[in-house]
Formats: structure tokens, sequence, C-alpha cells
């Protein structure tokens, strides 16, 4: 049976973030380098981007965690990419796939399955990343969702079967499974996905908690914390031009209080 996680236990794993300050490795896209670090940095882990071929392994190994975000791919990213996840399941550090845009070229879904094929501990998309990514047919326009993170809970299952990575699809409402019923996280603002480069600091976020819990635990402690930062955050926005600062203000910020006015970690429901 799946079990969920208290919102306790996910402000416990907070604590532990911010006393052991982990170092995540960002693989990443030019869109998302500086809102990730600052996002990371807030959050209280350390950042550290880094994407040459010669230098990845030397990164993955002195690393706690390692996030991969194909945003702005290209064959130099892709060999990268390919061996810094190979070196994590060498030397046992978790990392996180973001397959952003999977589905928009032939050319970013094979490079988005292949390194799904690679044992990540975590991946994280929108909707129409996950659709594609399972094999499914999916409606995105570019890097943006179409469809509603629902629509993509079957094929999270599905993935998360075949991967064996804990899958977490978002949207307006968050949904995260490891192959079993998703566990839905009710967080957020609408306000979000009109700020670009917010899905991929998130993704960052969940490679912080990797490092300090199970993937599983890690993912819906992530999406329990980032969301309650973009709630609270969007409440003190005109629009989303200030939206990632605010975020990183949140994160900073965030206390058990915060936490319990704007996140909710549900029962898990029907994939
Ligand atoms: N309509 C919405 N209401 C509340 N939160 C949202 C909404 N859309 C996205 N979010 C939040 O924004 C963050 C990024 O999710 P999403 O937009 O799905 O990713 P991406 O930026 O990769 O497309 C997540 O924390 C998600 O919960
Ligand atoms: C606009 C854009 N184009 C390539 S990567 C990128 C950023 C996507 O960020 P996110 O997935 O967090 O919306
Ligand atoms: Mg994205």
């Amino acid at each position: 049976m799946t079990v969920s996680v208290s919102l306790p236990e996910v402000w416990s794993a907070l604590e532990d973030v911010r006393a052991r300050r982990p170092l995540v490795h960002n693989i990443t896209s030019y869109v998302a380098m500086t809102v990730s670090a600052n996002a990371l940095l807030a959050l209280g882990a350390l950042p550290a981007m880094a994407h040459a071929t010669e230098e990845v392994e030397d990164f993955v190994a002195t690393a706690d965690a390692l996030v991969i975000n194909i945003g702005t791919l290209s064959s130099d990213l892709s060999a990268a990419m390919r061996k810094a996840a190979k070196h994590a399941g060498e030397v046992g550090k978790p990392w996180v796939l973001d397959p952003v845009g999977c589905g928009a070229s032939a050319y970013r879904t094979h490079a988005a399955v292949a390194l799904a094929a690679l044992a990540p501990d975590v991946i994280r998309g929108n909707a129409s990343e996950i659709l594609s990514l399972a094999g499914e047919a999916s409606a995105g326009k570019g890097v943006e969702s179409i469809s509603r993170a629902e629509e993509a809970t079957g094929a999270a299952m599905a993935l998360a079967k075949r991967t064996g990575a804990v899958v977490a699809v978002t949207g307006a409402v968050d949904y995260v499974t490891g192959g079993g019923a998703p566990i839905p996280v009710r967080t957020g603002h609408a306000l979000m996905p009109l700020s670009t480069a917010i899905g991929c600091a998130l993704s960052a976020v969940i490679a912080a908690f990797t490092a300090v819990r199970p993937p599983r635990e890690a993912a819906l402690a992530a999406l329990a914390v980032f969301g309650a930062a973009g709630s609270a955050a969007a409440g003190r926005c005109r629009g989303p031009g200030h939206l990632p600062a605010e975020i990183c203000d949140a994160l900073y910020l965030m206390s058990p209080d915060t936490l319990g006015q704007h996140a909710r970690i549900g029962a898990p429901v029907a994939g």
C-alpha cells in the first residue's frame, strides 16, 4: 500500500536540508541556471552549475545530488548528461531528471527516453512531458503543457514501473507515484506557470531533498515546500514579474505555519 507523508515529516526533511546544506550539481538549461541556483541557496542547499563533459564526473563525485534538465539541449550537453547520470549510478549519488519539452522534438524525446533508462531516482515534469516520456500521445506547446496533471497520472505510474524512478507530475495539483496509487499535493498558485524556469527550480529543489530522504519522501517534501513557497509568494505579487524573487524569500522564510497554511498532502488517489 502507498503510504503518504505528513507535514511534520516534510518540515523535518527541510530542517535536515538546512542543517546539512547539500551540494546540488546542476546540468541544466541556460534559462534555468540563475533561478535554480537562487532557489537552492534560499532553501538552504548549495548549487553548482557545471556541464563540461571533462568535469561532470568530478562534480558528481563531490556533490550530494544531481539534477539533469534538458531545457536547452545540444549534442555537447547531451553527452555530458549521459556521462554524469552513469557516474551518479556508479558512485551511488541520487539524481533527478527534468525532461523539459519532451515531445516537442524527436531529438529531445529520444534524449529524455535514453536518460530515463539510466535509473534516475526521481523524474519530475509537467503533464505533457510525462505523457510523452511514457510513450503516450501528449499535447504540449514547446516546453509548456496543455494537458492537466490528472490526465497524466496513469502515464506517471507506467513510467515509474518502467524506470524504477519515483515520478512527480506537476500542475494545478501535483502527483507523486512510485508505480502505485498517486499521492496528490495540493498547493502552489496559478501565477507559477507564468514565470519561466519555476518548474526547473522545483526539480533542483527535489534533488536537494534526495540528499536527505529516499526518493518518494524527497519528492513529496519538495513539492509541498516549493508549492507552499509559491503560494505564499504569489500573495505578495501583482503579477509574475517578481515571483521568482518572492519564491526565494518564501523558501528562506519557510516555517511550519506557512507550510501548514499553504500545502496539503492527500491520501493516494486512483491513477
Ligand atoms: N495552475 C496552477 N496552480 C497552482 N500551482 C501550479 C499551477 N500550475 C503550476 N503550478 C505549480 O508550479 C510549479 C511548476 O509546475 P509546472 O508548471 O507543471 O512545471 P513546468 O514549469 O515544468 O511546466 C509546481 O510547483 C506546480 O505545483
Ligand atoms: C522557456 C524555455 N525554453 C527552453 S527551457 C525553458 C524554460 C522552461 O522552464 P519550466 O519548465 O520551468 O517552465
Ligand atoms: Mg519544466
